[in-house]
């Protein structure tokens, strides 16, 4: 039950932050779409590069718009050798979450402009707020493929402009070019996390934005906030779960024991969706193509994951618990040869799309988040020095 008392709703249940234009769901029946445009049909037909047009700019780019967006893009996916120093003086087994919330949050040092944001007494020039989305978005991939190769003690692979955004993040990860299958299916992963109304990290974002903070340090804040495992941080949790499960005969008796000492199971459940996520049907979609395309040989954590999912029918679905985008991704990710500490950081590539996209919105029509408490603390009372004490 949710307690409400003085006006105040734990979690911010059913609050609105904010008025947006820029995606809408219904939970209800599970409806997703990006400034009008259904998740089912951007993630089949669109590709990330258009999507995030579509979420920045709020409509379908003409053929040259988005042509001229992509070339920026690609430009773009060079950061300064600088930021790889800095990453070669990160501690090789923190987490890469951690790497990627650091080098963000240096970018504005390495691409200054900041004082552009309140110039004029505006809150922002166009000419910044465009160049500063497409250094970010574009840099997103270079930072987590490269803090791969340098954990590893390896050199990190230069991006090629010749590929696509999920082609080039493919290559810079395992340094070949992907099979067009794969780069196709994680383009449709991109496409699917890019965003989702004000969810935990997108709120972050719209406060830090709000106070006219650069936006590196925006995306840095909510790439903060979707480490923990409540949110994005789950699709980790996800694969080590199935393989503690460990077999599809185990899982009935491991959901019961799970469920009986109040533990959460990771992937499941939404604060919004009352049905299974619409995109996690698509991406188990994605899934059977890929097995279909192996010839049949994927991951039999995927057997597991089915068998989960079909046990909680019984007894999660009927409490409105069903799967959420971080119960079916984990296991593409793993397929296409990416360590599981890294499928956040792929969540947070994307989502820095619809992150920007609320950041532009926001600094639009600026108002700094600034909520109330409901104190309950000591009324005033007088401080006793030390030697009285
Ligand atoms: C990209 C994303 O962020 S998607 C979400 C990723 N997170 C996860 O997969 C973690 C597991 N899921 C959860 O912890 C929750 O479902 C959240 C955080 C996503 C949503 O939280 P809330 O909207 O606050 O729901 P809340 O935690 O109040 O849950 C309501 C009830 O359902 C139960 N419940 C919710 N999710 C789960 C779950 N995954 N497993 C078991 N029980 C669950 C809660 O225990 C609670 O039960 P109660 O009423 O008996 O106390
Ligand atoms: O909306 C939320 O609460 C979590 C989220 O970001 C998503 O599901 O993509």
């Amino acid at each position: 039950m949710d307690k409400v008392q003085n006006g105040y709703v734990p979690g911010l249940k059913g609050v609105p932050a904010t008025e947006s234009a820029i995606s809408f769901l219904d939970g209800q029946v599970g409806l997703l779409t990006y400034r009008g445009f259904p998740i089912v049909d951007l993630a089949r037909f669109s590709s990330f590069e258009e999507t995030a047009w579509i979420l920045i700019n709020g409509g379908l780019p003409e053929t040259d718009e988005l042509a001229r967006f992509d070339a920026e893009l690609r430009a773009n996916r060079r950061v300064k050798y600088n930021v790889r120093d800095i990453m070669k003086f990160l501690p090789i087994d923190g987490h890469p979450m951690e790497a990627l919330q650091t080098c963000v949050a240096s970018l504005g040092m390495f691409y200054p402009g900041q004082e552009r944001m309140t110039a004029n007494g505006v809150n922002a020039d166009s000419e910044f707020v465009e160049q500063m989305i497409v250094k970010i978005l574009a840099s997103m991939a270079t930072l987590v493929a490269m803090w791969e190769h340098i954990r590893r003690g390896d050199d990190p692979v230069q991006p090629r402009t010749d590929l696509t955004y999920a082609e080039n993040f493919l290559y810079m990860m395992n340094e070949r070019e992907p099979d067009p299958v794969e780069a196709r299916i994680m383009d449709a992963c991109l496409v699917l996390h890019a965003e989702h109304t004000i969810n935990a990290s997108t709120f972050s974002a719209l406060v830090c934005g709000s106070t006219l903070a650069p936006p590196n340090l925006v995306v840095a804040s909510a790439i903060g906030t979707l480490a923990g495992p409540l949110h994005g941080g789950a699709n980790q949790r996800v694969l080590n779960m199935l393989d503690e499960i460990g077999s599809v005969e185990k899982v009935s008796d491991w959901l019961d024991q799970r469920l009986a000492n109040k533990q959460v199971v990771w992937g499941f459940g939404h604060r919004e969706y009352k049905v299974k996520d619409p995109r996690a049907d698509i991406l188990q979609g994605l899934l059977e193509q890929l097995r279909e395309h192996r010839s049949g040989q994927i991951s039999p954590l995927y057997e597991i994951a089915m068998a989960l999912e079909r046990c909680a029918e019984e007894r999660l679905a009927p409490k409105g618990i069903f799967p959420n985008v971080d119960f079916y991704s984990g296991l593409l990710y793993e397929a296409l040869g990416i360590p599981r500490d890294q499928f956040t950081p792929i969540f947070a590539i994307s989502r820095t799309a619809g992150w920007l996209a609320h950041w532009k919105e926001q600094i639009a029509n600026n108002r700094i988040f600034r909520p109330t408490q409901i104190y309950q603390g000591y009324e005033p009372r007088s401080y006793q020095p030390m030697s009285s004490r």
